[in-house]
């Protein structure tokens, strides 16, 4: 492509996790890094959590002389296929996978959160001082950090902890339709950290420099709001703006939304989950598509009013209704997601959930039990259970205090 016009450096993409979404999100990097080599360097790292693996008799790469397991990034970076997490998708020559979290962060300018929700923590504990100070991070994480004491988005988890600014990706996106290329748009938030010198004036600080940006970041349940210093991007870089970002994950078959509203992409992929749980358990029961859609009426309307109870400063509740994160990625879950797919196996076999994750998802994870669990911990803390009927009716019947039956007269009350 063309000349790196007035900007001498080119962006380095890193994507730490390699799961089933993990694996085709680095694919589209990849494939758009290549397509625009004037603004980012076509190599892209991509990390594994390494483990061993057999390459299975269907695959047109298995050959019957191999007879030990293989590491997982020896056999993707040979192959180009990830043959566990997304199996039969060919990926980019330019996408490198490294079991090493430091050498794929490495002089990375901008950094993709892809992992289960349950392993990012610890995941940037050991990133900690190992990025660079001023890189940038994306969130593609479908879940939130909540516990007794408060709630916070994973893209504000991920850049306290790593000292950045992050926004998010969440769309209605199912990761295999995605890699196969078949159409689909998504969400992207960023909202961009601005110069201190612009901050509105009470907020504004007599001692920063010129290169000091600043981010208004939701604090906790009074709505209150801290102010958090980043370190500006050398201006040897393009900006990472909302331009950049389209051009890194924009494909001509996975359309990209860039919005300011990363409250409201995060809260609805997260929460979304949760209802696709009760959506399975419903079709499970063999009830139609009446039943499964009043859940989903009802999920949506607990989406937004935990939207706006938690988040309700920044989030923009037009979110969940106008963007692909909101209300397309909650019907696409609640018709073929691997939450819904579980849920309703479980009714159909009468097997606890976990015992169908580990039988059919080849060791994917679901993220609505937990997510579920988490949020009714604190909605249990915040005293405000019946607000919520349908996420209450969720936890109770993971925790086997409720059955599937029970659901219509609950979310009633
Ligand atoms: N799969 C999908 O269709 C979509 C998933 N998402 C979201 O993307 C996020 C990532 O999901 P997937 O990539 O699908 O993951 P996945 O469900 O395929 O999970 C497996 C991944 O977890 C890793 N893992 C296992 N133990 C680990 C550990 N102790 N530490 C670190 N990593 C470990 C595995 O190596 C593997 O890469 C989730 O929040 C999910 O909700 C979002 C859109 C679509
Ligand atoms: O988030 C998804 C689709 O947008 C996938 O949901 P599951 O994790 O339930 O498969």
């Amino acid at each position: 492509m063309g000349s790196l016009g007035p900007y001498q450096r080119k962006h380095k993409v890193a994507v730490v996790g390699s799961g089933n979404w993990g694996t085709a999100i680095a694919k589209i990097v990849a494939e758009n890094t290549a397509a625009n080599s004037d603004v980012f360097q076509e190599k892209v790292e991509m990390w594994v959590f390494e483990e061993d693996v057999e390459i299975p008799k269907t695959s047109q790469h298995y050959d019957p002389a191999q007879t030990s397991p293989q590491k997982l990034t020896e056999v993707i970076n040979r192959i180009h296929e990830n043959v566990k997490y997304l199996p039969g998708i060919p990926l980019p020559a330019n996408l490198h996978a490294s079991p090493s979290l430091e050498e794929t962060v490495k002089d990375s300018t901008i950094l993709v959160f892809n992992l289960p929700h349950q392993f990012i923590i610890k995941t940037c504990e050991q990133l900690k001082g190992k990025i660079l100070p001023y890189a940038r991070g994306i969130s593609c994480i479908k879940g939130v950090d909540v516990s007794e004491e408060g709630i916070n988005l994973f893209s504000e988890t991920i850049g306290k902890t790593l000292g950045i600014y992050c926004g998010a990706l969440s769309g209605a996106n199912i990761a295999n339709e995605v890699a196969q290329e078949k159409w689909s748009e998504t969400s992207v938030a960023y909202d961009a950290p601005t110069l201190d010198s612009k901050a509105p004036t009470p907020q504004r600080s007599p001692n920063a420099s010129q290169t000091d940006l600043v981010q208004f970041e939701h604090k906790d349940t009074s709505g209150q709001f801290s102010r958090v210093k980043l370190q500006a991007l050398p201006s040897e870089y393009p900006p990472v703006d909302h331009a950049v970002l389209k051009t890194l994950f924009h494909r001509h078959y996975f359309h990209v939304r860039v919005v300011n509203d990363v409250a409201g992409v995060s809260i609805s992929g997260a929460l979304k989950n949760i209802v696709a749980l009760a959506a399975g358990w419903v079709d499970g029961m063999g009830w139609g598509d009446n039943a499964k859609a009043a859940v989903m009426r009802v999920g949506l309307m607990e989406m937004v009013r935990f939207g706006e109870k938690f988040f309700g400063a920044t989030i923009d509740t037009r979110t969940f209704t106008e963007e692909s994160a909101g209300v397309a990625d909650l019907i696409t879950s609640c018709s073929g997601g691997r939450n819904f797919r579980c849920a309703k196996l479980s009714v159909e076999r009468n097997q606890p959930i976990g015992e169908v994750e580990k039988s059919e998802l080849n060791g994917q994870k679901l993220q609505g039990t937990l997510t579920s669990a988490e949020v009714n911990k604190f909605l249990k803390k915040q005293g405000i259970e019946d607000q919520f009927p349908l996420f209450t009716a969720v936890n109770r019947i993971l925790e086997g205090k409720m059955s599937v039956a029970d659901i219509p007269s609950h979310i009633e009350r």
